[in-house]
């Protein structure tokens, strides 16, 4: 693969999870030979402090008409007539096979087909104009898998052997029954290459470079039994960030114009196998759908997609389907008679009948309840999972809130300097390492210090006296699925929300934390301009999180109060607007509890999900920077009492507005403060 380096965003990437079991460049330790070594990666240099304005696609289309560059409309991308490939080559392209540049409408990157060259909006137009660095010179950077990938890539698949060349033996039919591949039949299992690795007990799936230029990674899956189900665990090589393999892509033919995505190999197998239609497994299952991959999508005029059988696969596939674009994806609802493609296939289901019942993903703005009952079915059969995710550090915020759900906007305050930043880094941190795509906005405080802060919260201990420990936690650190914008210090809220959402459409992020919403307030002297500069932001920050569907954490200073009264909603600053348009108000109250002194409390003001509002203790621990209580601190249960003097009661509703009252607070159960897990869950 090429790529042009230069890339327009503010964004950092840090990326996704891998687990402790394995070694050096994610394989088991068994596989990983010599002693481990640093490595630094491209993606770990400092990124871009200048945000570049994102393009829209009518500023391509008149760039391109402009230039005279012809060109065709298609779902996601523009296509035309690649730069990259030299004229001798091009003449032999005809129709559609002479248009082999893709690029995004959303992002302006591009991607030739021909010659695999990539770049950012900026790239393109550098090459076009002829203005050095461009792909025209032979100056391409190249992004070839590097050699130490390429060579344990191969190492790997020499040493796996194809699954249906397994002996007959107890050892095979162990391997087919732990990937649930017992009805898979030899001849898919030989179609799609799959491997088998008997020495680590995995199997192996290739990704290939398109047009068969050989092996480019793979992806090993481990099994193990769990309860009555079995835990996937899953390594790719190269990393996660960078495994772009549309698994099948080799046996889709040109002339193919209908696909299922699925979100896991062995389901791929399943569905190819018995419905004989084309089918492609997505590199990081539920977690995102990398714009890299969408001009390989262009093709095919209907896309169906069937994820998986729970609320997230379903609320992935609808986010998918807008970068896809939804007129032409309809979605295999989950539910009991619609369960994964590979349990549909072992429960002896007809997958033929699962995918005509398949909706589409497109709604006009008006619609009824007969579009909608299959939905609220869907959430009513899952209470728990429309809930959200819930925190693994902060049982007393599922108590409240259930869990953290997308589409949501909560306002976060507490006095100055209580700890805002440390709780909510922690709070956004324990959603992070469940898998919830984070991005950060912080503006008060440098990356570097945040990160610095997190990755304590993280490992729950001072890494300053055990600066051994530090590549190992940073190594865990930087696969979790967390960005940073590179802003610092007053921006304007339309950068901030336009880089909201090139991240949203990037890296699939579903929580984006704002610290603190002063700082793109600009520099409005008279109160009245202030507020009304907030309640702009607010109702900004309210329309992306519904709009984007993604949850939206706002940190928002007090007004002024009196030191000795607790806040209430109505202490934060400017008018209600804030408070109405949040859907949960959450505030760090420092006041002393009446028992334990000195220690912070966390109150739920206002719930909008369900209504349960009430405070719970936090109890700051200055070596680990974390407020979770450690598993082996005493059940707790005290009354908190309201500026009244009172025990306040429980409000019946959490309508808008619901005021802050202030109800028990909780038994704090003892758990597991989230410590790293161990084993990367494939979903
Ligand atoms: N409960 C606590 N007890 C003692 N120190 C704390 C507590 N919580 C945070 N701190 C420390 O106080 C300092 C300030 O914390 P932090 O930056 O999180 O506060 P803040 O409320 O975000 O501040 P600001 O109002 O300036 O935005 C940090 O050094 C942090 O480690």
């Amino acid at each position: 693969m090429w790529v042009l380096l230069r890339s327009g965003y503010p964004l950092r990437i840090l990326l996704p999870l891998r687990g402790a079991w394995m070694g050096r460049r994610g394989l088991p330790r068994s596989l990983a030979p010599g002693p481990p070594r640093r490595r630094y990666r491209k993606e770990a240099l400092p990124a871009l402090e200048a945000p570049v304005l994102p393009v829209t696609t009518t500023e391509i289309r008149q760039y391109l008409r402009a230039r005279g560059i012809p060109f065709q409309d298609g779902h996601s991308c523009l296509r035309a007539p690649s730069p990259f490939v030299g004229a001798s080559k091009l003449k032999h392209q005809t129709g559609a096979a002479s248009f082999s540049l893709f690029i995004d409408k959303t992002t302006g990157r591009f991607l030739c087909m021909t010659t695999l060259a990539e770049g950012s909006w900026e790239d393109f137009q550098a090459s076009v104009e002829g203005q050095g660095g461009g792909a025209r010179e032979g100056v391409l950077l190249s992004e070839a898998p590097e050699a130490e990938d390429s060579e344990e890539v191969r190492r790997i698949w020499d040493r796996a052997i194809p699954l249906w060349e397994l002996p007959e033996s107890e050892e095979a039919q162990l391997a087919r029954m732990m990937f649930g591949l017992t009805k898979v039949t030899d001849d898919t299992l030989k179609r799609f290459s799959v491997r088998y690795l008997r020495p680590a007990c995995r199997l192996v799936f290739p990704w290939f470079s398109p047009g068969g230029l050989g092996l480019r990674g793979l992806k090993l899956l481990g099994a193990e039994t769990q309860g009555d189900g079995v835990q996937y665990m899953e390594t790719t090589i190269p990393r996660p960030g960078a495994y772009h393999n549309l698994f099948g892509l080799p046996l889709i033919s040109r002339r193919d114009v209908e696909v299922v995505l699925t979100s896991r190999e062995l389901d791929s197998l399943a569905l190819n196998q018995s419905t004989g239609l084309p089918t492609l497994a997505l590199p990081r299952g539920t977690a995102c759908l990398p714009p890299a991959l969408l001009p390989y999508l262009e093709q095919f005029r209907r896309v169906v997609l069937w994820l998986g059988n729970d609320l997230r696969s379903w609320e992935a596939a609808k986010l998918f389907a807008r970068k896809l674009n939804p007129k032409r994806c309809s979605l295999v609802r989950p539910g009991d008679k619609q369960p994964s493609p590979l349990e549909a296939l072992n429960q002896g289901l007809n997958l033929s009948r699962i995918l005509r019942t398949a909706l589409p993903a497109w709604h006009k703005s008006i619609v009824s309840f007969r579009q909608l009952r299959e939905e609220v079915l869907g959430e009513l059969s899952n209470v728990e999972q429309a809930a959200g995710v819930r925190w693994s550090r902060f049982p007393d915020l599922n108590r409240l809130l259930k869990g953290h759900r997308k589409g949501e906007l909560t306002v976060f305050t507490g006095p100055t300097g209580s700890g805002k930043t440390t709780f909510i880094s922690e709070y956004a941190l324990d959603l992070c390492t469940q898998g919830v795509n984070t991005l950060w906005g912080s503006f008060e405080i440098s990356n570097v210090r945040l990160a610095r802060v997190m990755l304590t919260q993280f490992a729950v201990g001072r890494l300053e006296e055990q600066l051994d420990k530090y590549d190992e936690w940073a190594d865990r650190f930087e696969d979790l699925p967390l960005y940073f914008m590179t802003f610092h210090g007053q921006q304007s809220i339309r950068t901030v929300i336009d880089t909201m959402q090139h991240a949203v459409y990037v890296y699939d992020i579903c929580h984006v934390v704002i610290d603190n919403l002063q700082f793109m307030m600009g520099h409005e002297q008279l109160s009245t301009d202030r507020i009304a500069a907030q309640d702009y932001i607010v109702g900004a920050f309210r329309k992306f999180a519904t709009d984007s569907s993604c949850h939206v954490t706002l940190v928002i200073h007090p007004r002024k109060e009196d030191d000795d009264k607790e806040l209430q909603t109505a202490s934060i600053f400017g008018s209600a607007k804030a408070s109405q348009e949040a859907d949960n108000v959450l505030i760090l109250q420092d006041r002393k509890l009446v028992t334990g002194p000195g220690k912070r409390y966390l109150q739920v003001s206002k719930n909008r999900f369900d209504g349960d509002v009430g405070v719970f203790p936090l109890e700051f621990n200055k070596s680990s920077l974390t407020f979770s209580i450690p598993p082996k601190s005493k059940a707790r249960l005290k009354k908190i009492k309201d500026d009244n003097g009172l025990v306040a009661k429980k409000p019946s509703s959490g309508k808008k507005g619901a005021m802050p009252q202030i109800s028990e607070t909780c038994s704090n159960q003892a758990r597991n403060p989230n410590q790293p897990d161990l084993s990367k869950p494939s979903r």
